[in-house]
This record gives structure tokens, C-alpha cells and sequence, in this order.
């Protein structure tokens, strides 16, 4: 089998990408965002206290036939940006893009933190990184790419996010039609669970390619583009007043400045970050001063190609014994 879902930004800062996830029976149509930097399928439900849900969709595992309650099990995850949910596990019937997992693990929240409280456009996670980041206990679960891998007809999931536009996402086949020139892929480590990845270098507007290697991640759960801090420095010396603000916690620029390119390197290929994908969003509703998409890795503590360098490409999730990245312009 193969399938496609529609993937749209929740807002106009592309923030973050949701799909629709069919759970249960009869269907409950939850707003999912797709994230390969975890691997936990975590929903809001009739479980989670009623004080941190805000207008999100829930699934309620009593109005579903097909639910069962997973005894014993519970979850906990806790994300880079020290957001937290919790809760109990089902299993139930899942459906994206047409490809149904007919008992899927079904992480219910009973707590969520408030970041994940004051998104109303996000009715939980799906996670598409490896196992060993899920967090259930006593046991981890499987994420759905596990559980539909077996019946795709190519052992793959494809992005193609866009700047303030819908995208999608595909599941067992690779569309030809959403790419410009061919694949180059590169070897994935996935340790400790991530798309981990060795880019070949980077550019600066039209300053000359640097060949060197840059591990990092492929993250669509992660608006921005995480780097080193001397690759940022040197992109942001391009832009005049910029600086690295400690008010607003990165890299800061007047709106109307004019963004260099940054191209990344994969393999012998070369991928283009318009300068405008750079130019994230102002700090504040309304100001003149506007925080940047590209921003340093050293808190996290590793690089993150997150939404911003993603939605310059055409990526491939290879879930094949040797898991690849393909990466191709579009
Ligand atoms: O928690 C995360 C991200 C948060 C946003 C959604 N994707 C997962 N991590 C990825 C980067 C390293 C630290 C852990």
C-alpha cells in the first residue's frame, strides 16, 4: 500500500505542520502535528484534566468500539523545550493518508503543559522517530511507521512542507512529481533515536561553499533551523544590526532587512534556504524587529534541520534495514 496526507502550517510563521489522524470507531479526526524528532502518538482526550484542554479536539476512548485500554502501561514524555504530557495507553484503530494501523498504540494525555495547552491548532503528537525514544513503560510501543512499514510498498515516508501552504506527507512511495533534480541520500544514526545525519558543509549568499561536516537532526516537530554558533555568527555578520539578543533569547534583526540565502550541503548536492524563510517572525505582534530562522544549537546541545531548512526540500525517511535520508530541491 502507499497513501498521502495533507500537511498545512498551523499559522503564518509556519510554526508548526498538522494532519488529520482518524482514531477509533466510528472515526474521532484529530489535528496531529507529524514529528520525527519523537516517537510517542500522544493525543488530548476525555482523560486529560479539563483545566489544560483549550478548545483542542479529543478522543474519547469510550465512544470507540475498537478501543482497548493497555493495562498496566502508562507515558511520560518531556520535549527540548521542556514541554511535558503524560498519561495512560490504549490501543485503537488509526488511520492516515488512507493507511489504516488496526491496533495502534494510543498514548492518552491525563496532563499536558501549557504550551501544549495554548495551542489549540495541535491535538497531540505523532511521532515518526525510532523506538527508542518512546517514552511508555513498563514497555516502549510502537510508533505507527512501525506498525504500517511491513505493508507500504517501499519502506519509506516522504516530506514536502511548504512555506505558508499545504504539503504532505507520503507514505510508501516516493513522488516523483515533488522534486526538481534527483535524491542524494545520506546514512542516518540512529542513535540515540533521531534522523541523525552528517551534512557536507554550508553557504552564505553567494559566498563560497564550506566543506565541512555538520551532524544534526531532521526534525519536522521543530519550527527553526539549529546550528553551530560560528556557522550562525558568520550568516548573521551578512545582515546589518543584527544581533544576538539576550531579551529575546536568539538572533534578532530589523524586519526589513534584506536575508542572504544559506544553502546546506547533502552529500555533493546542495540545498537553498531562501533568505525569506529566515526572516522567522517579529518578536512581538506588530514589532519592527524580527527573530531569526536560523538561531544556535548550543543549548539544545545538538543541530536541529527543523521546519525552516525542511520545507526548502523534499525529504526521504528510509525505514529500511540501513535507514537513509534522501534530500532533493523542489
Ligand atoms: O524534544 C525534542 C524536539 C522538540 C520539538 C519536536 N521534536 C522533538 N528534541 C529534539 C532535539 C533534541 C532534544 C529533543
Amino acid at each position: 500500500t502507499s497513501g498521502s496526507v495533507a500537511t498545512s502550517p498551523i499559522d503564518s510563521s509556519d510554526d508548526a505542520y498538522s494532519i488529520p489522524v482518524s482514531i477509533g470507531t466510528p472515526a474521532q479526526v484529530l489535528n496531529l502535528d507529524l514529528d520525527t524528532g519523537s516517537s510517542d502518538l500522544w493525543v488530548f482526550s476525555s482523560l486529560t484534566t479539563a483545566s489544560e484542554v483549550n478548545g483542542q479536539n479529543i478522543y474519547t476512548p469510550s465512544k470507540s468500539s475498537t478501543s482497548k485500554l493497555v493495562s498496566g502501561a502508562t507515558w511520560k514524555v518531556k520535549y527540548g523545550d521542556e514541554s511535558t504530557s503524560s498519561g495512560v495507553v490504549y490501543t485503537d484503530k488509526v488511520t492516515v493518508g488512507g493507511i489504516t494501523a488496526s491496533s495502534q498504540a494510543v498514548e492518552v494525555a491525563k496532563t499536558v503543559s501549557a504550551s501544549f495547552t495554548s495551542n489549540s491548532d495541535i491535538d497531540g503528537l505523532i511521532g515518526m522517530g525510532f523506538d527508542s525514544l518512546n517514552s511508555a513503560k513498563p514497555s516502549a510501543v510502537p510508533t505507527f511507521f512501525d506498525n504500517i512499514i511491513g505493508n507500504l510498498d517501499s519502506p519509506v515516508f516522504t516530506a514536502d512542507l511548504k512555506h505558508n501552504k499545504a504539503g504532505s506527507y507520503d507514505f510508501g512511495v516516493i513522488d516523483s512529481s515533488k522534486y526538481t533534480g534527483s535524491l542524494t541520500y545520506v546514512a542516518v544514526d540512529t542513535d540515540p533515536g533521531y534522523w541523525k545525519f552528517t551534512s557536507s558543509g554550508y553557504g552564505i549568499g553567494s559566498a563560497a561553499f564550506k566543506s565541512t561536516s555538520v551532524v544534526g537532526i531532521a526534525d519536522t516537530g521543530t519550527t527553526l533551523l539549529y546550528l553551530d554558533t560560528a556557522i550562525v555568527k558568520a550568516y548573521y555578520a551578512t545582515v546589518s544590526g543584527a544581533s544576538n539578543s539576550a531579551t529575546y533569547g536568539g538572533w534578532v534583526f530589523k524586519c526589513s532587512a534584506t536575508l542572504p540565502n544559506f544553502v546546506f550541503g547533502v552529500g555533493s548536492a546542495k540545498i537553498t534556504i531562501p533568505g525569506s524563510y529566515i526572516n522567522y517572525s517579529p518578536v512581538t505582534t506588530g514589532s519592527s524587529t524580527c527573530f531569526g530562522g536560523l538561531q544556535d544549537s548550543t543549548d539544545i546541545g545538538i543541530n536541529i534541520f527543523g521546519d525552516v531548512a525542511l520545507k526548502a526540500a523534499f525529504v526521504v525517511f528510509d525505514g529500511s534495514d540501513t535507514p537513509r535520508l534522501g534530500w532533493a530541491s523542489k
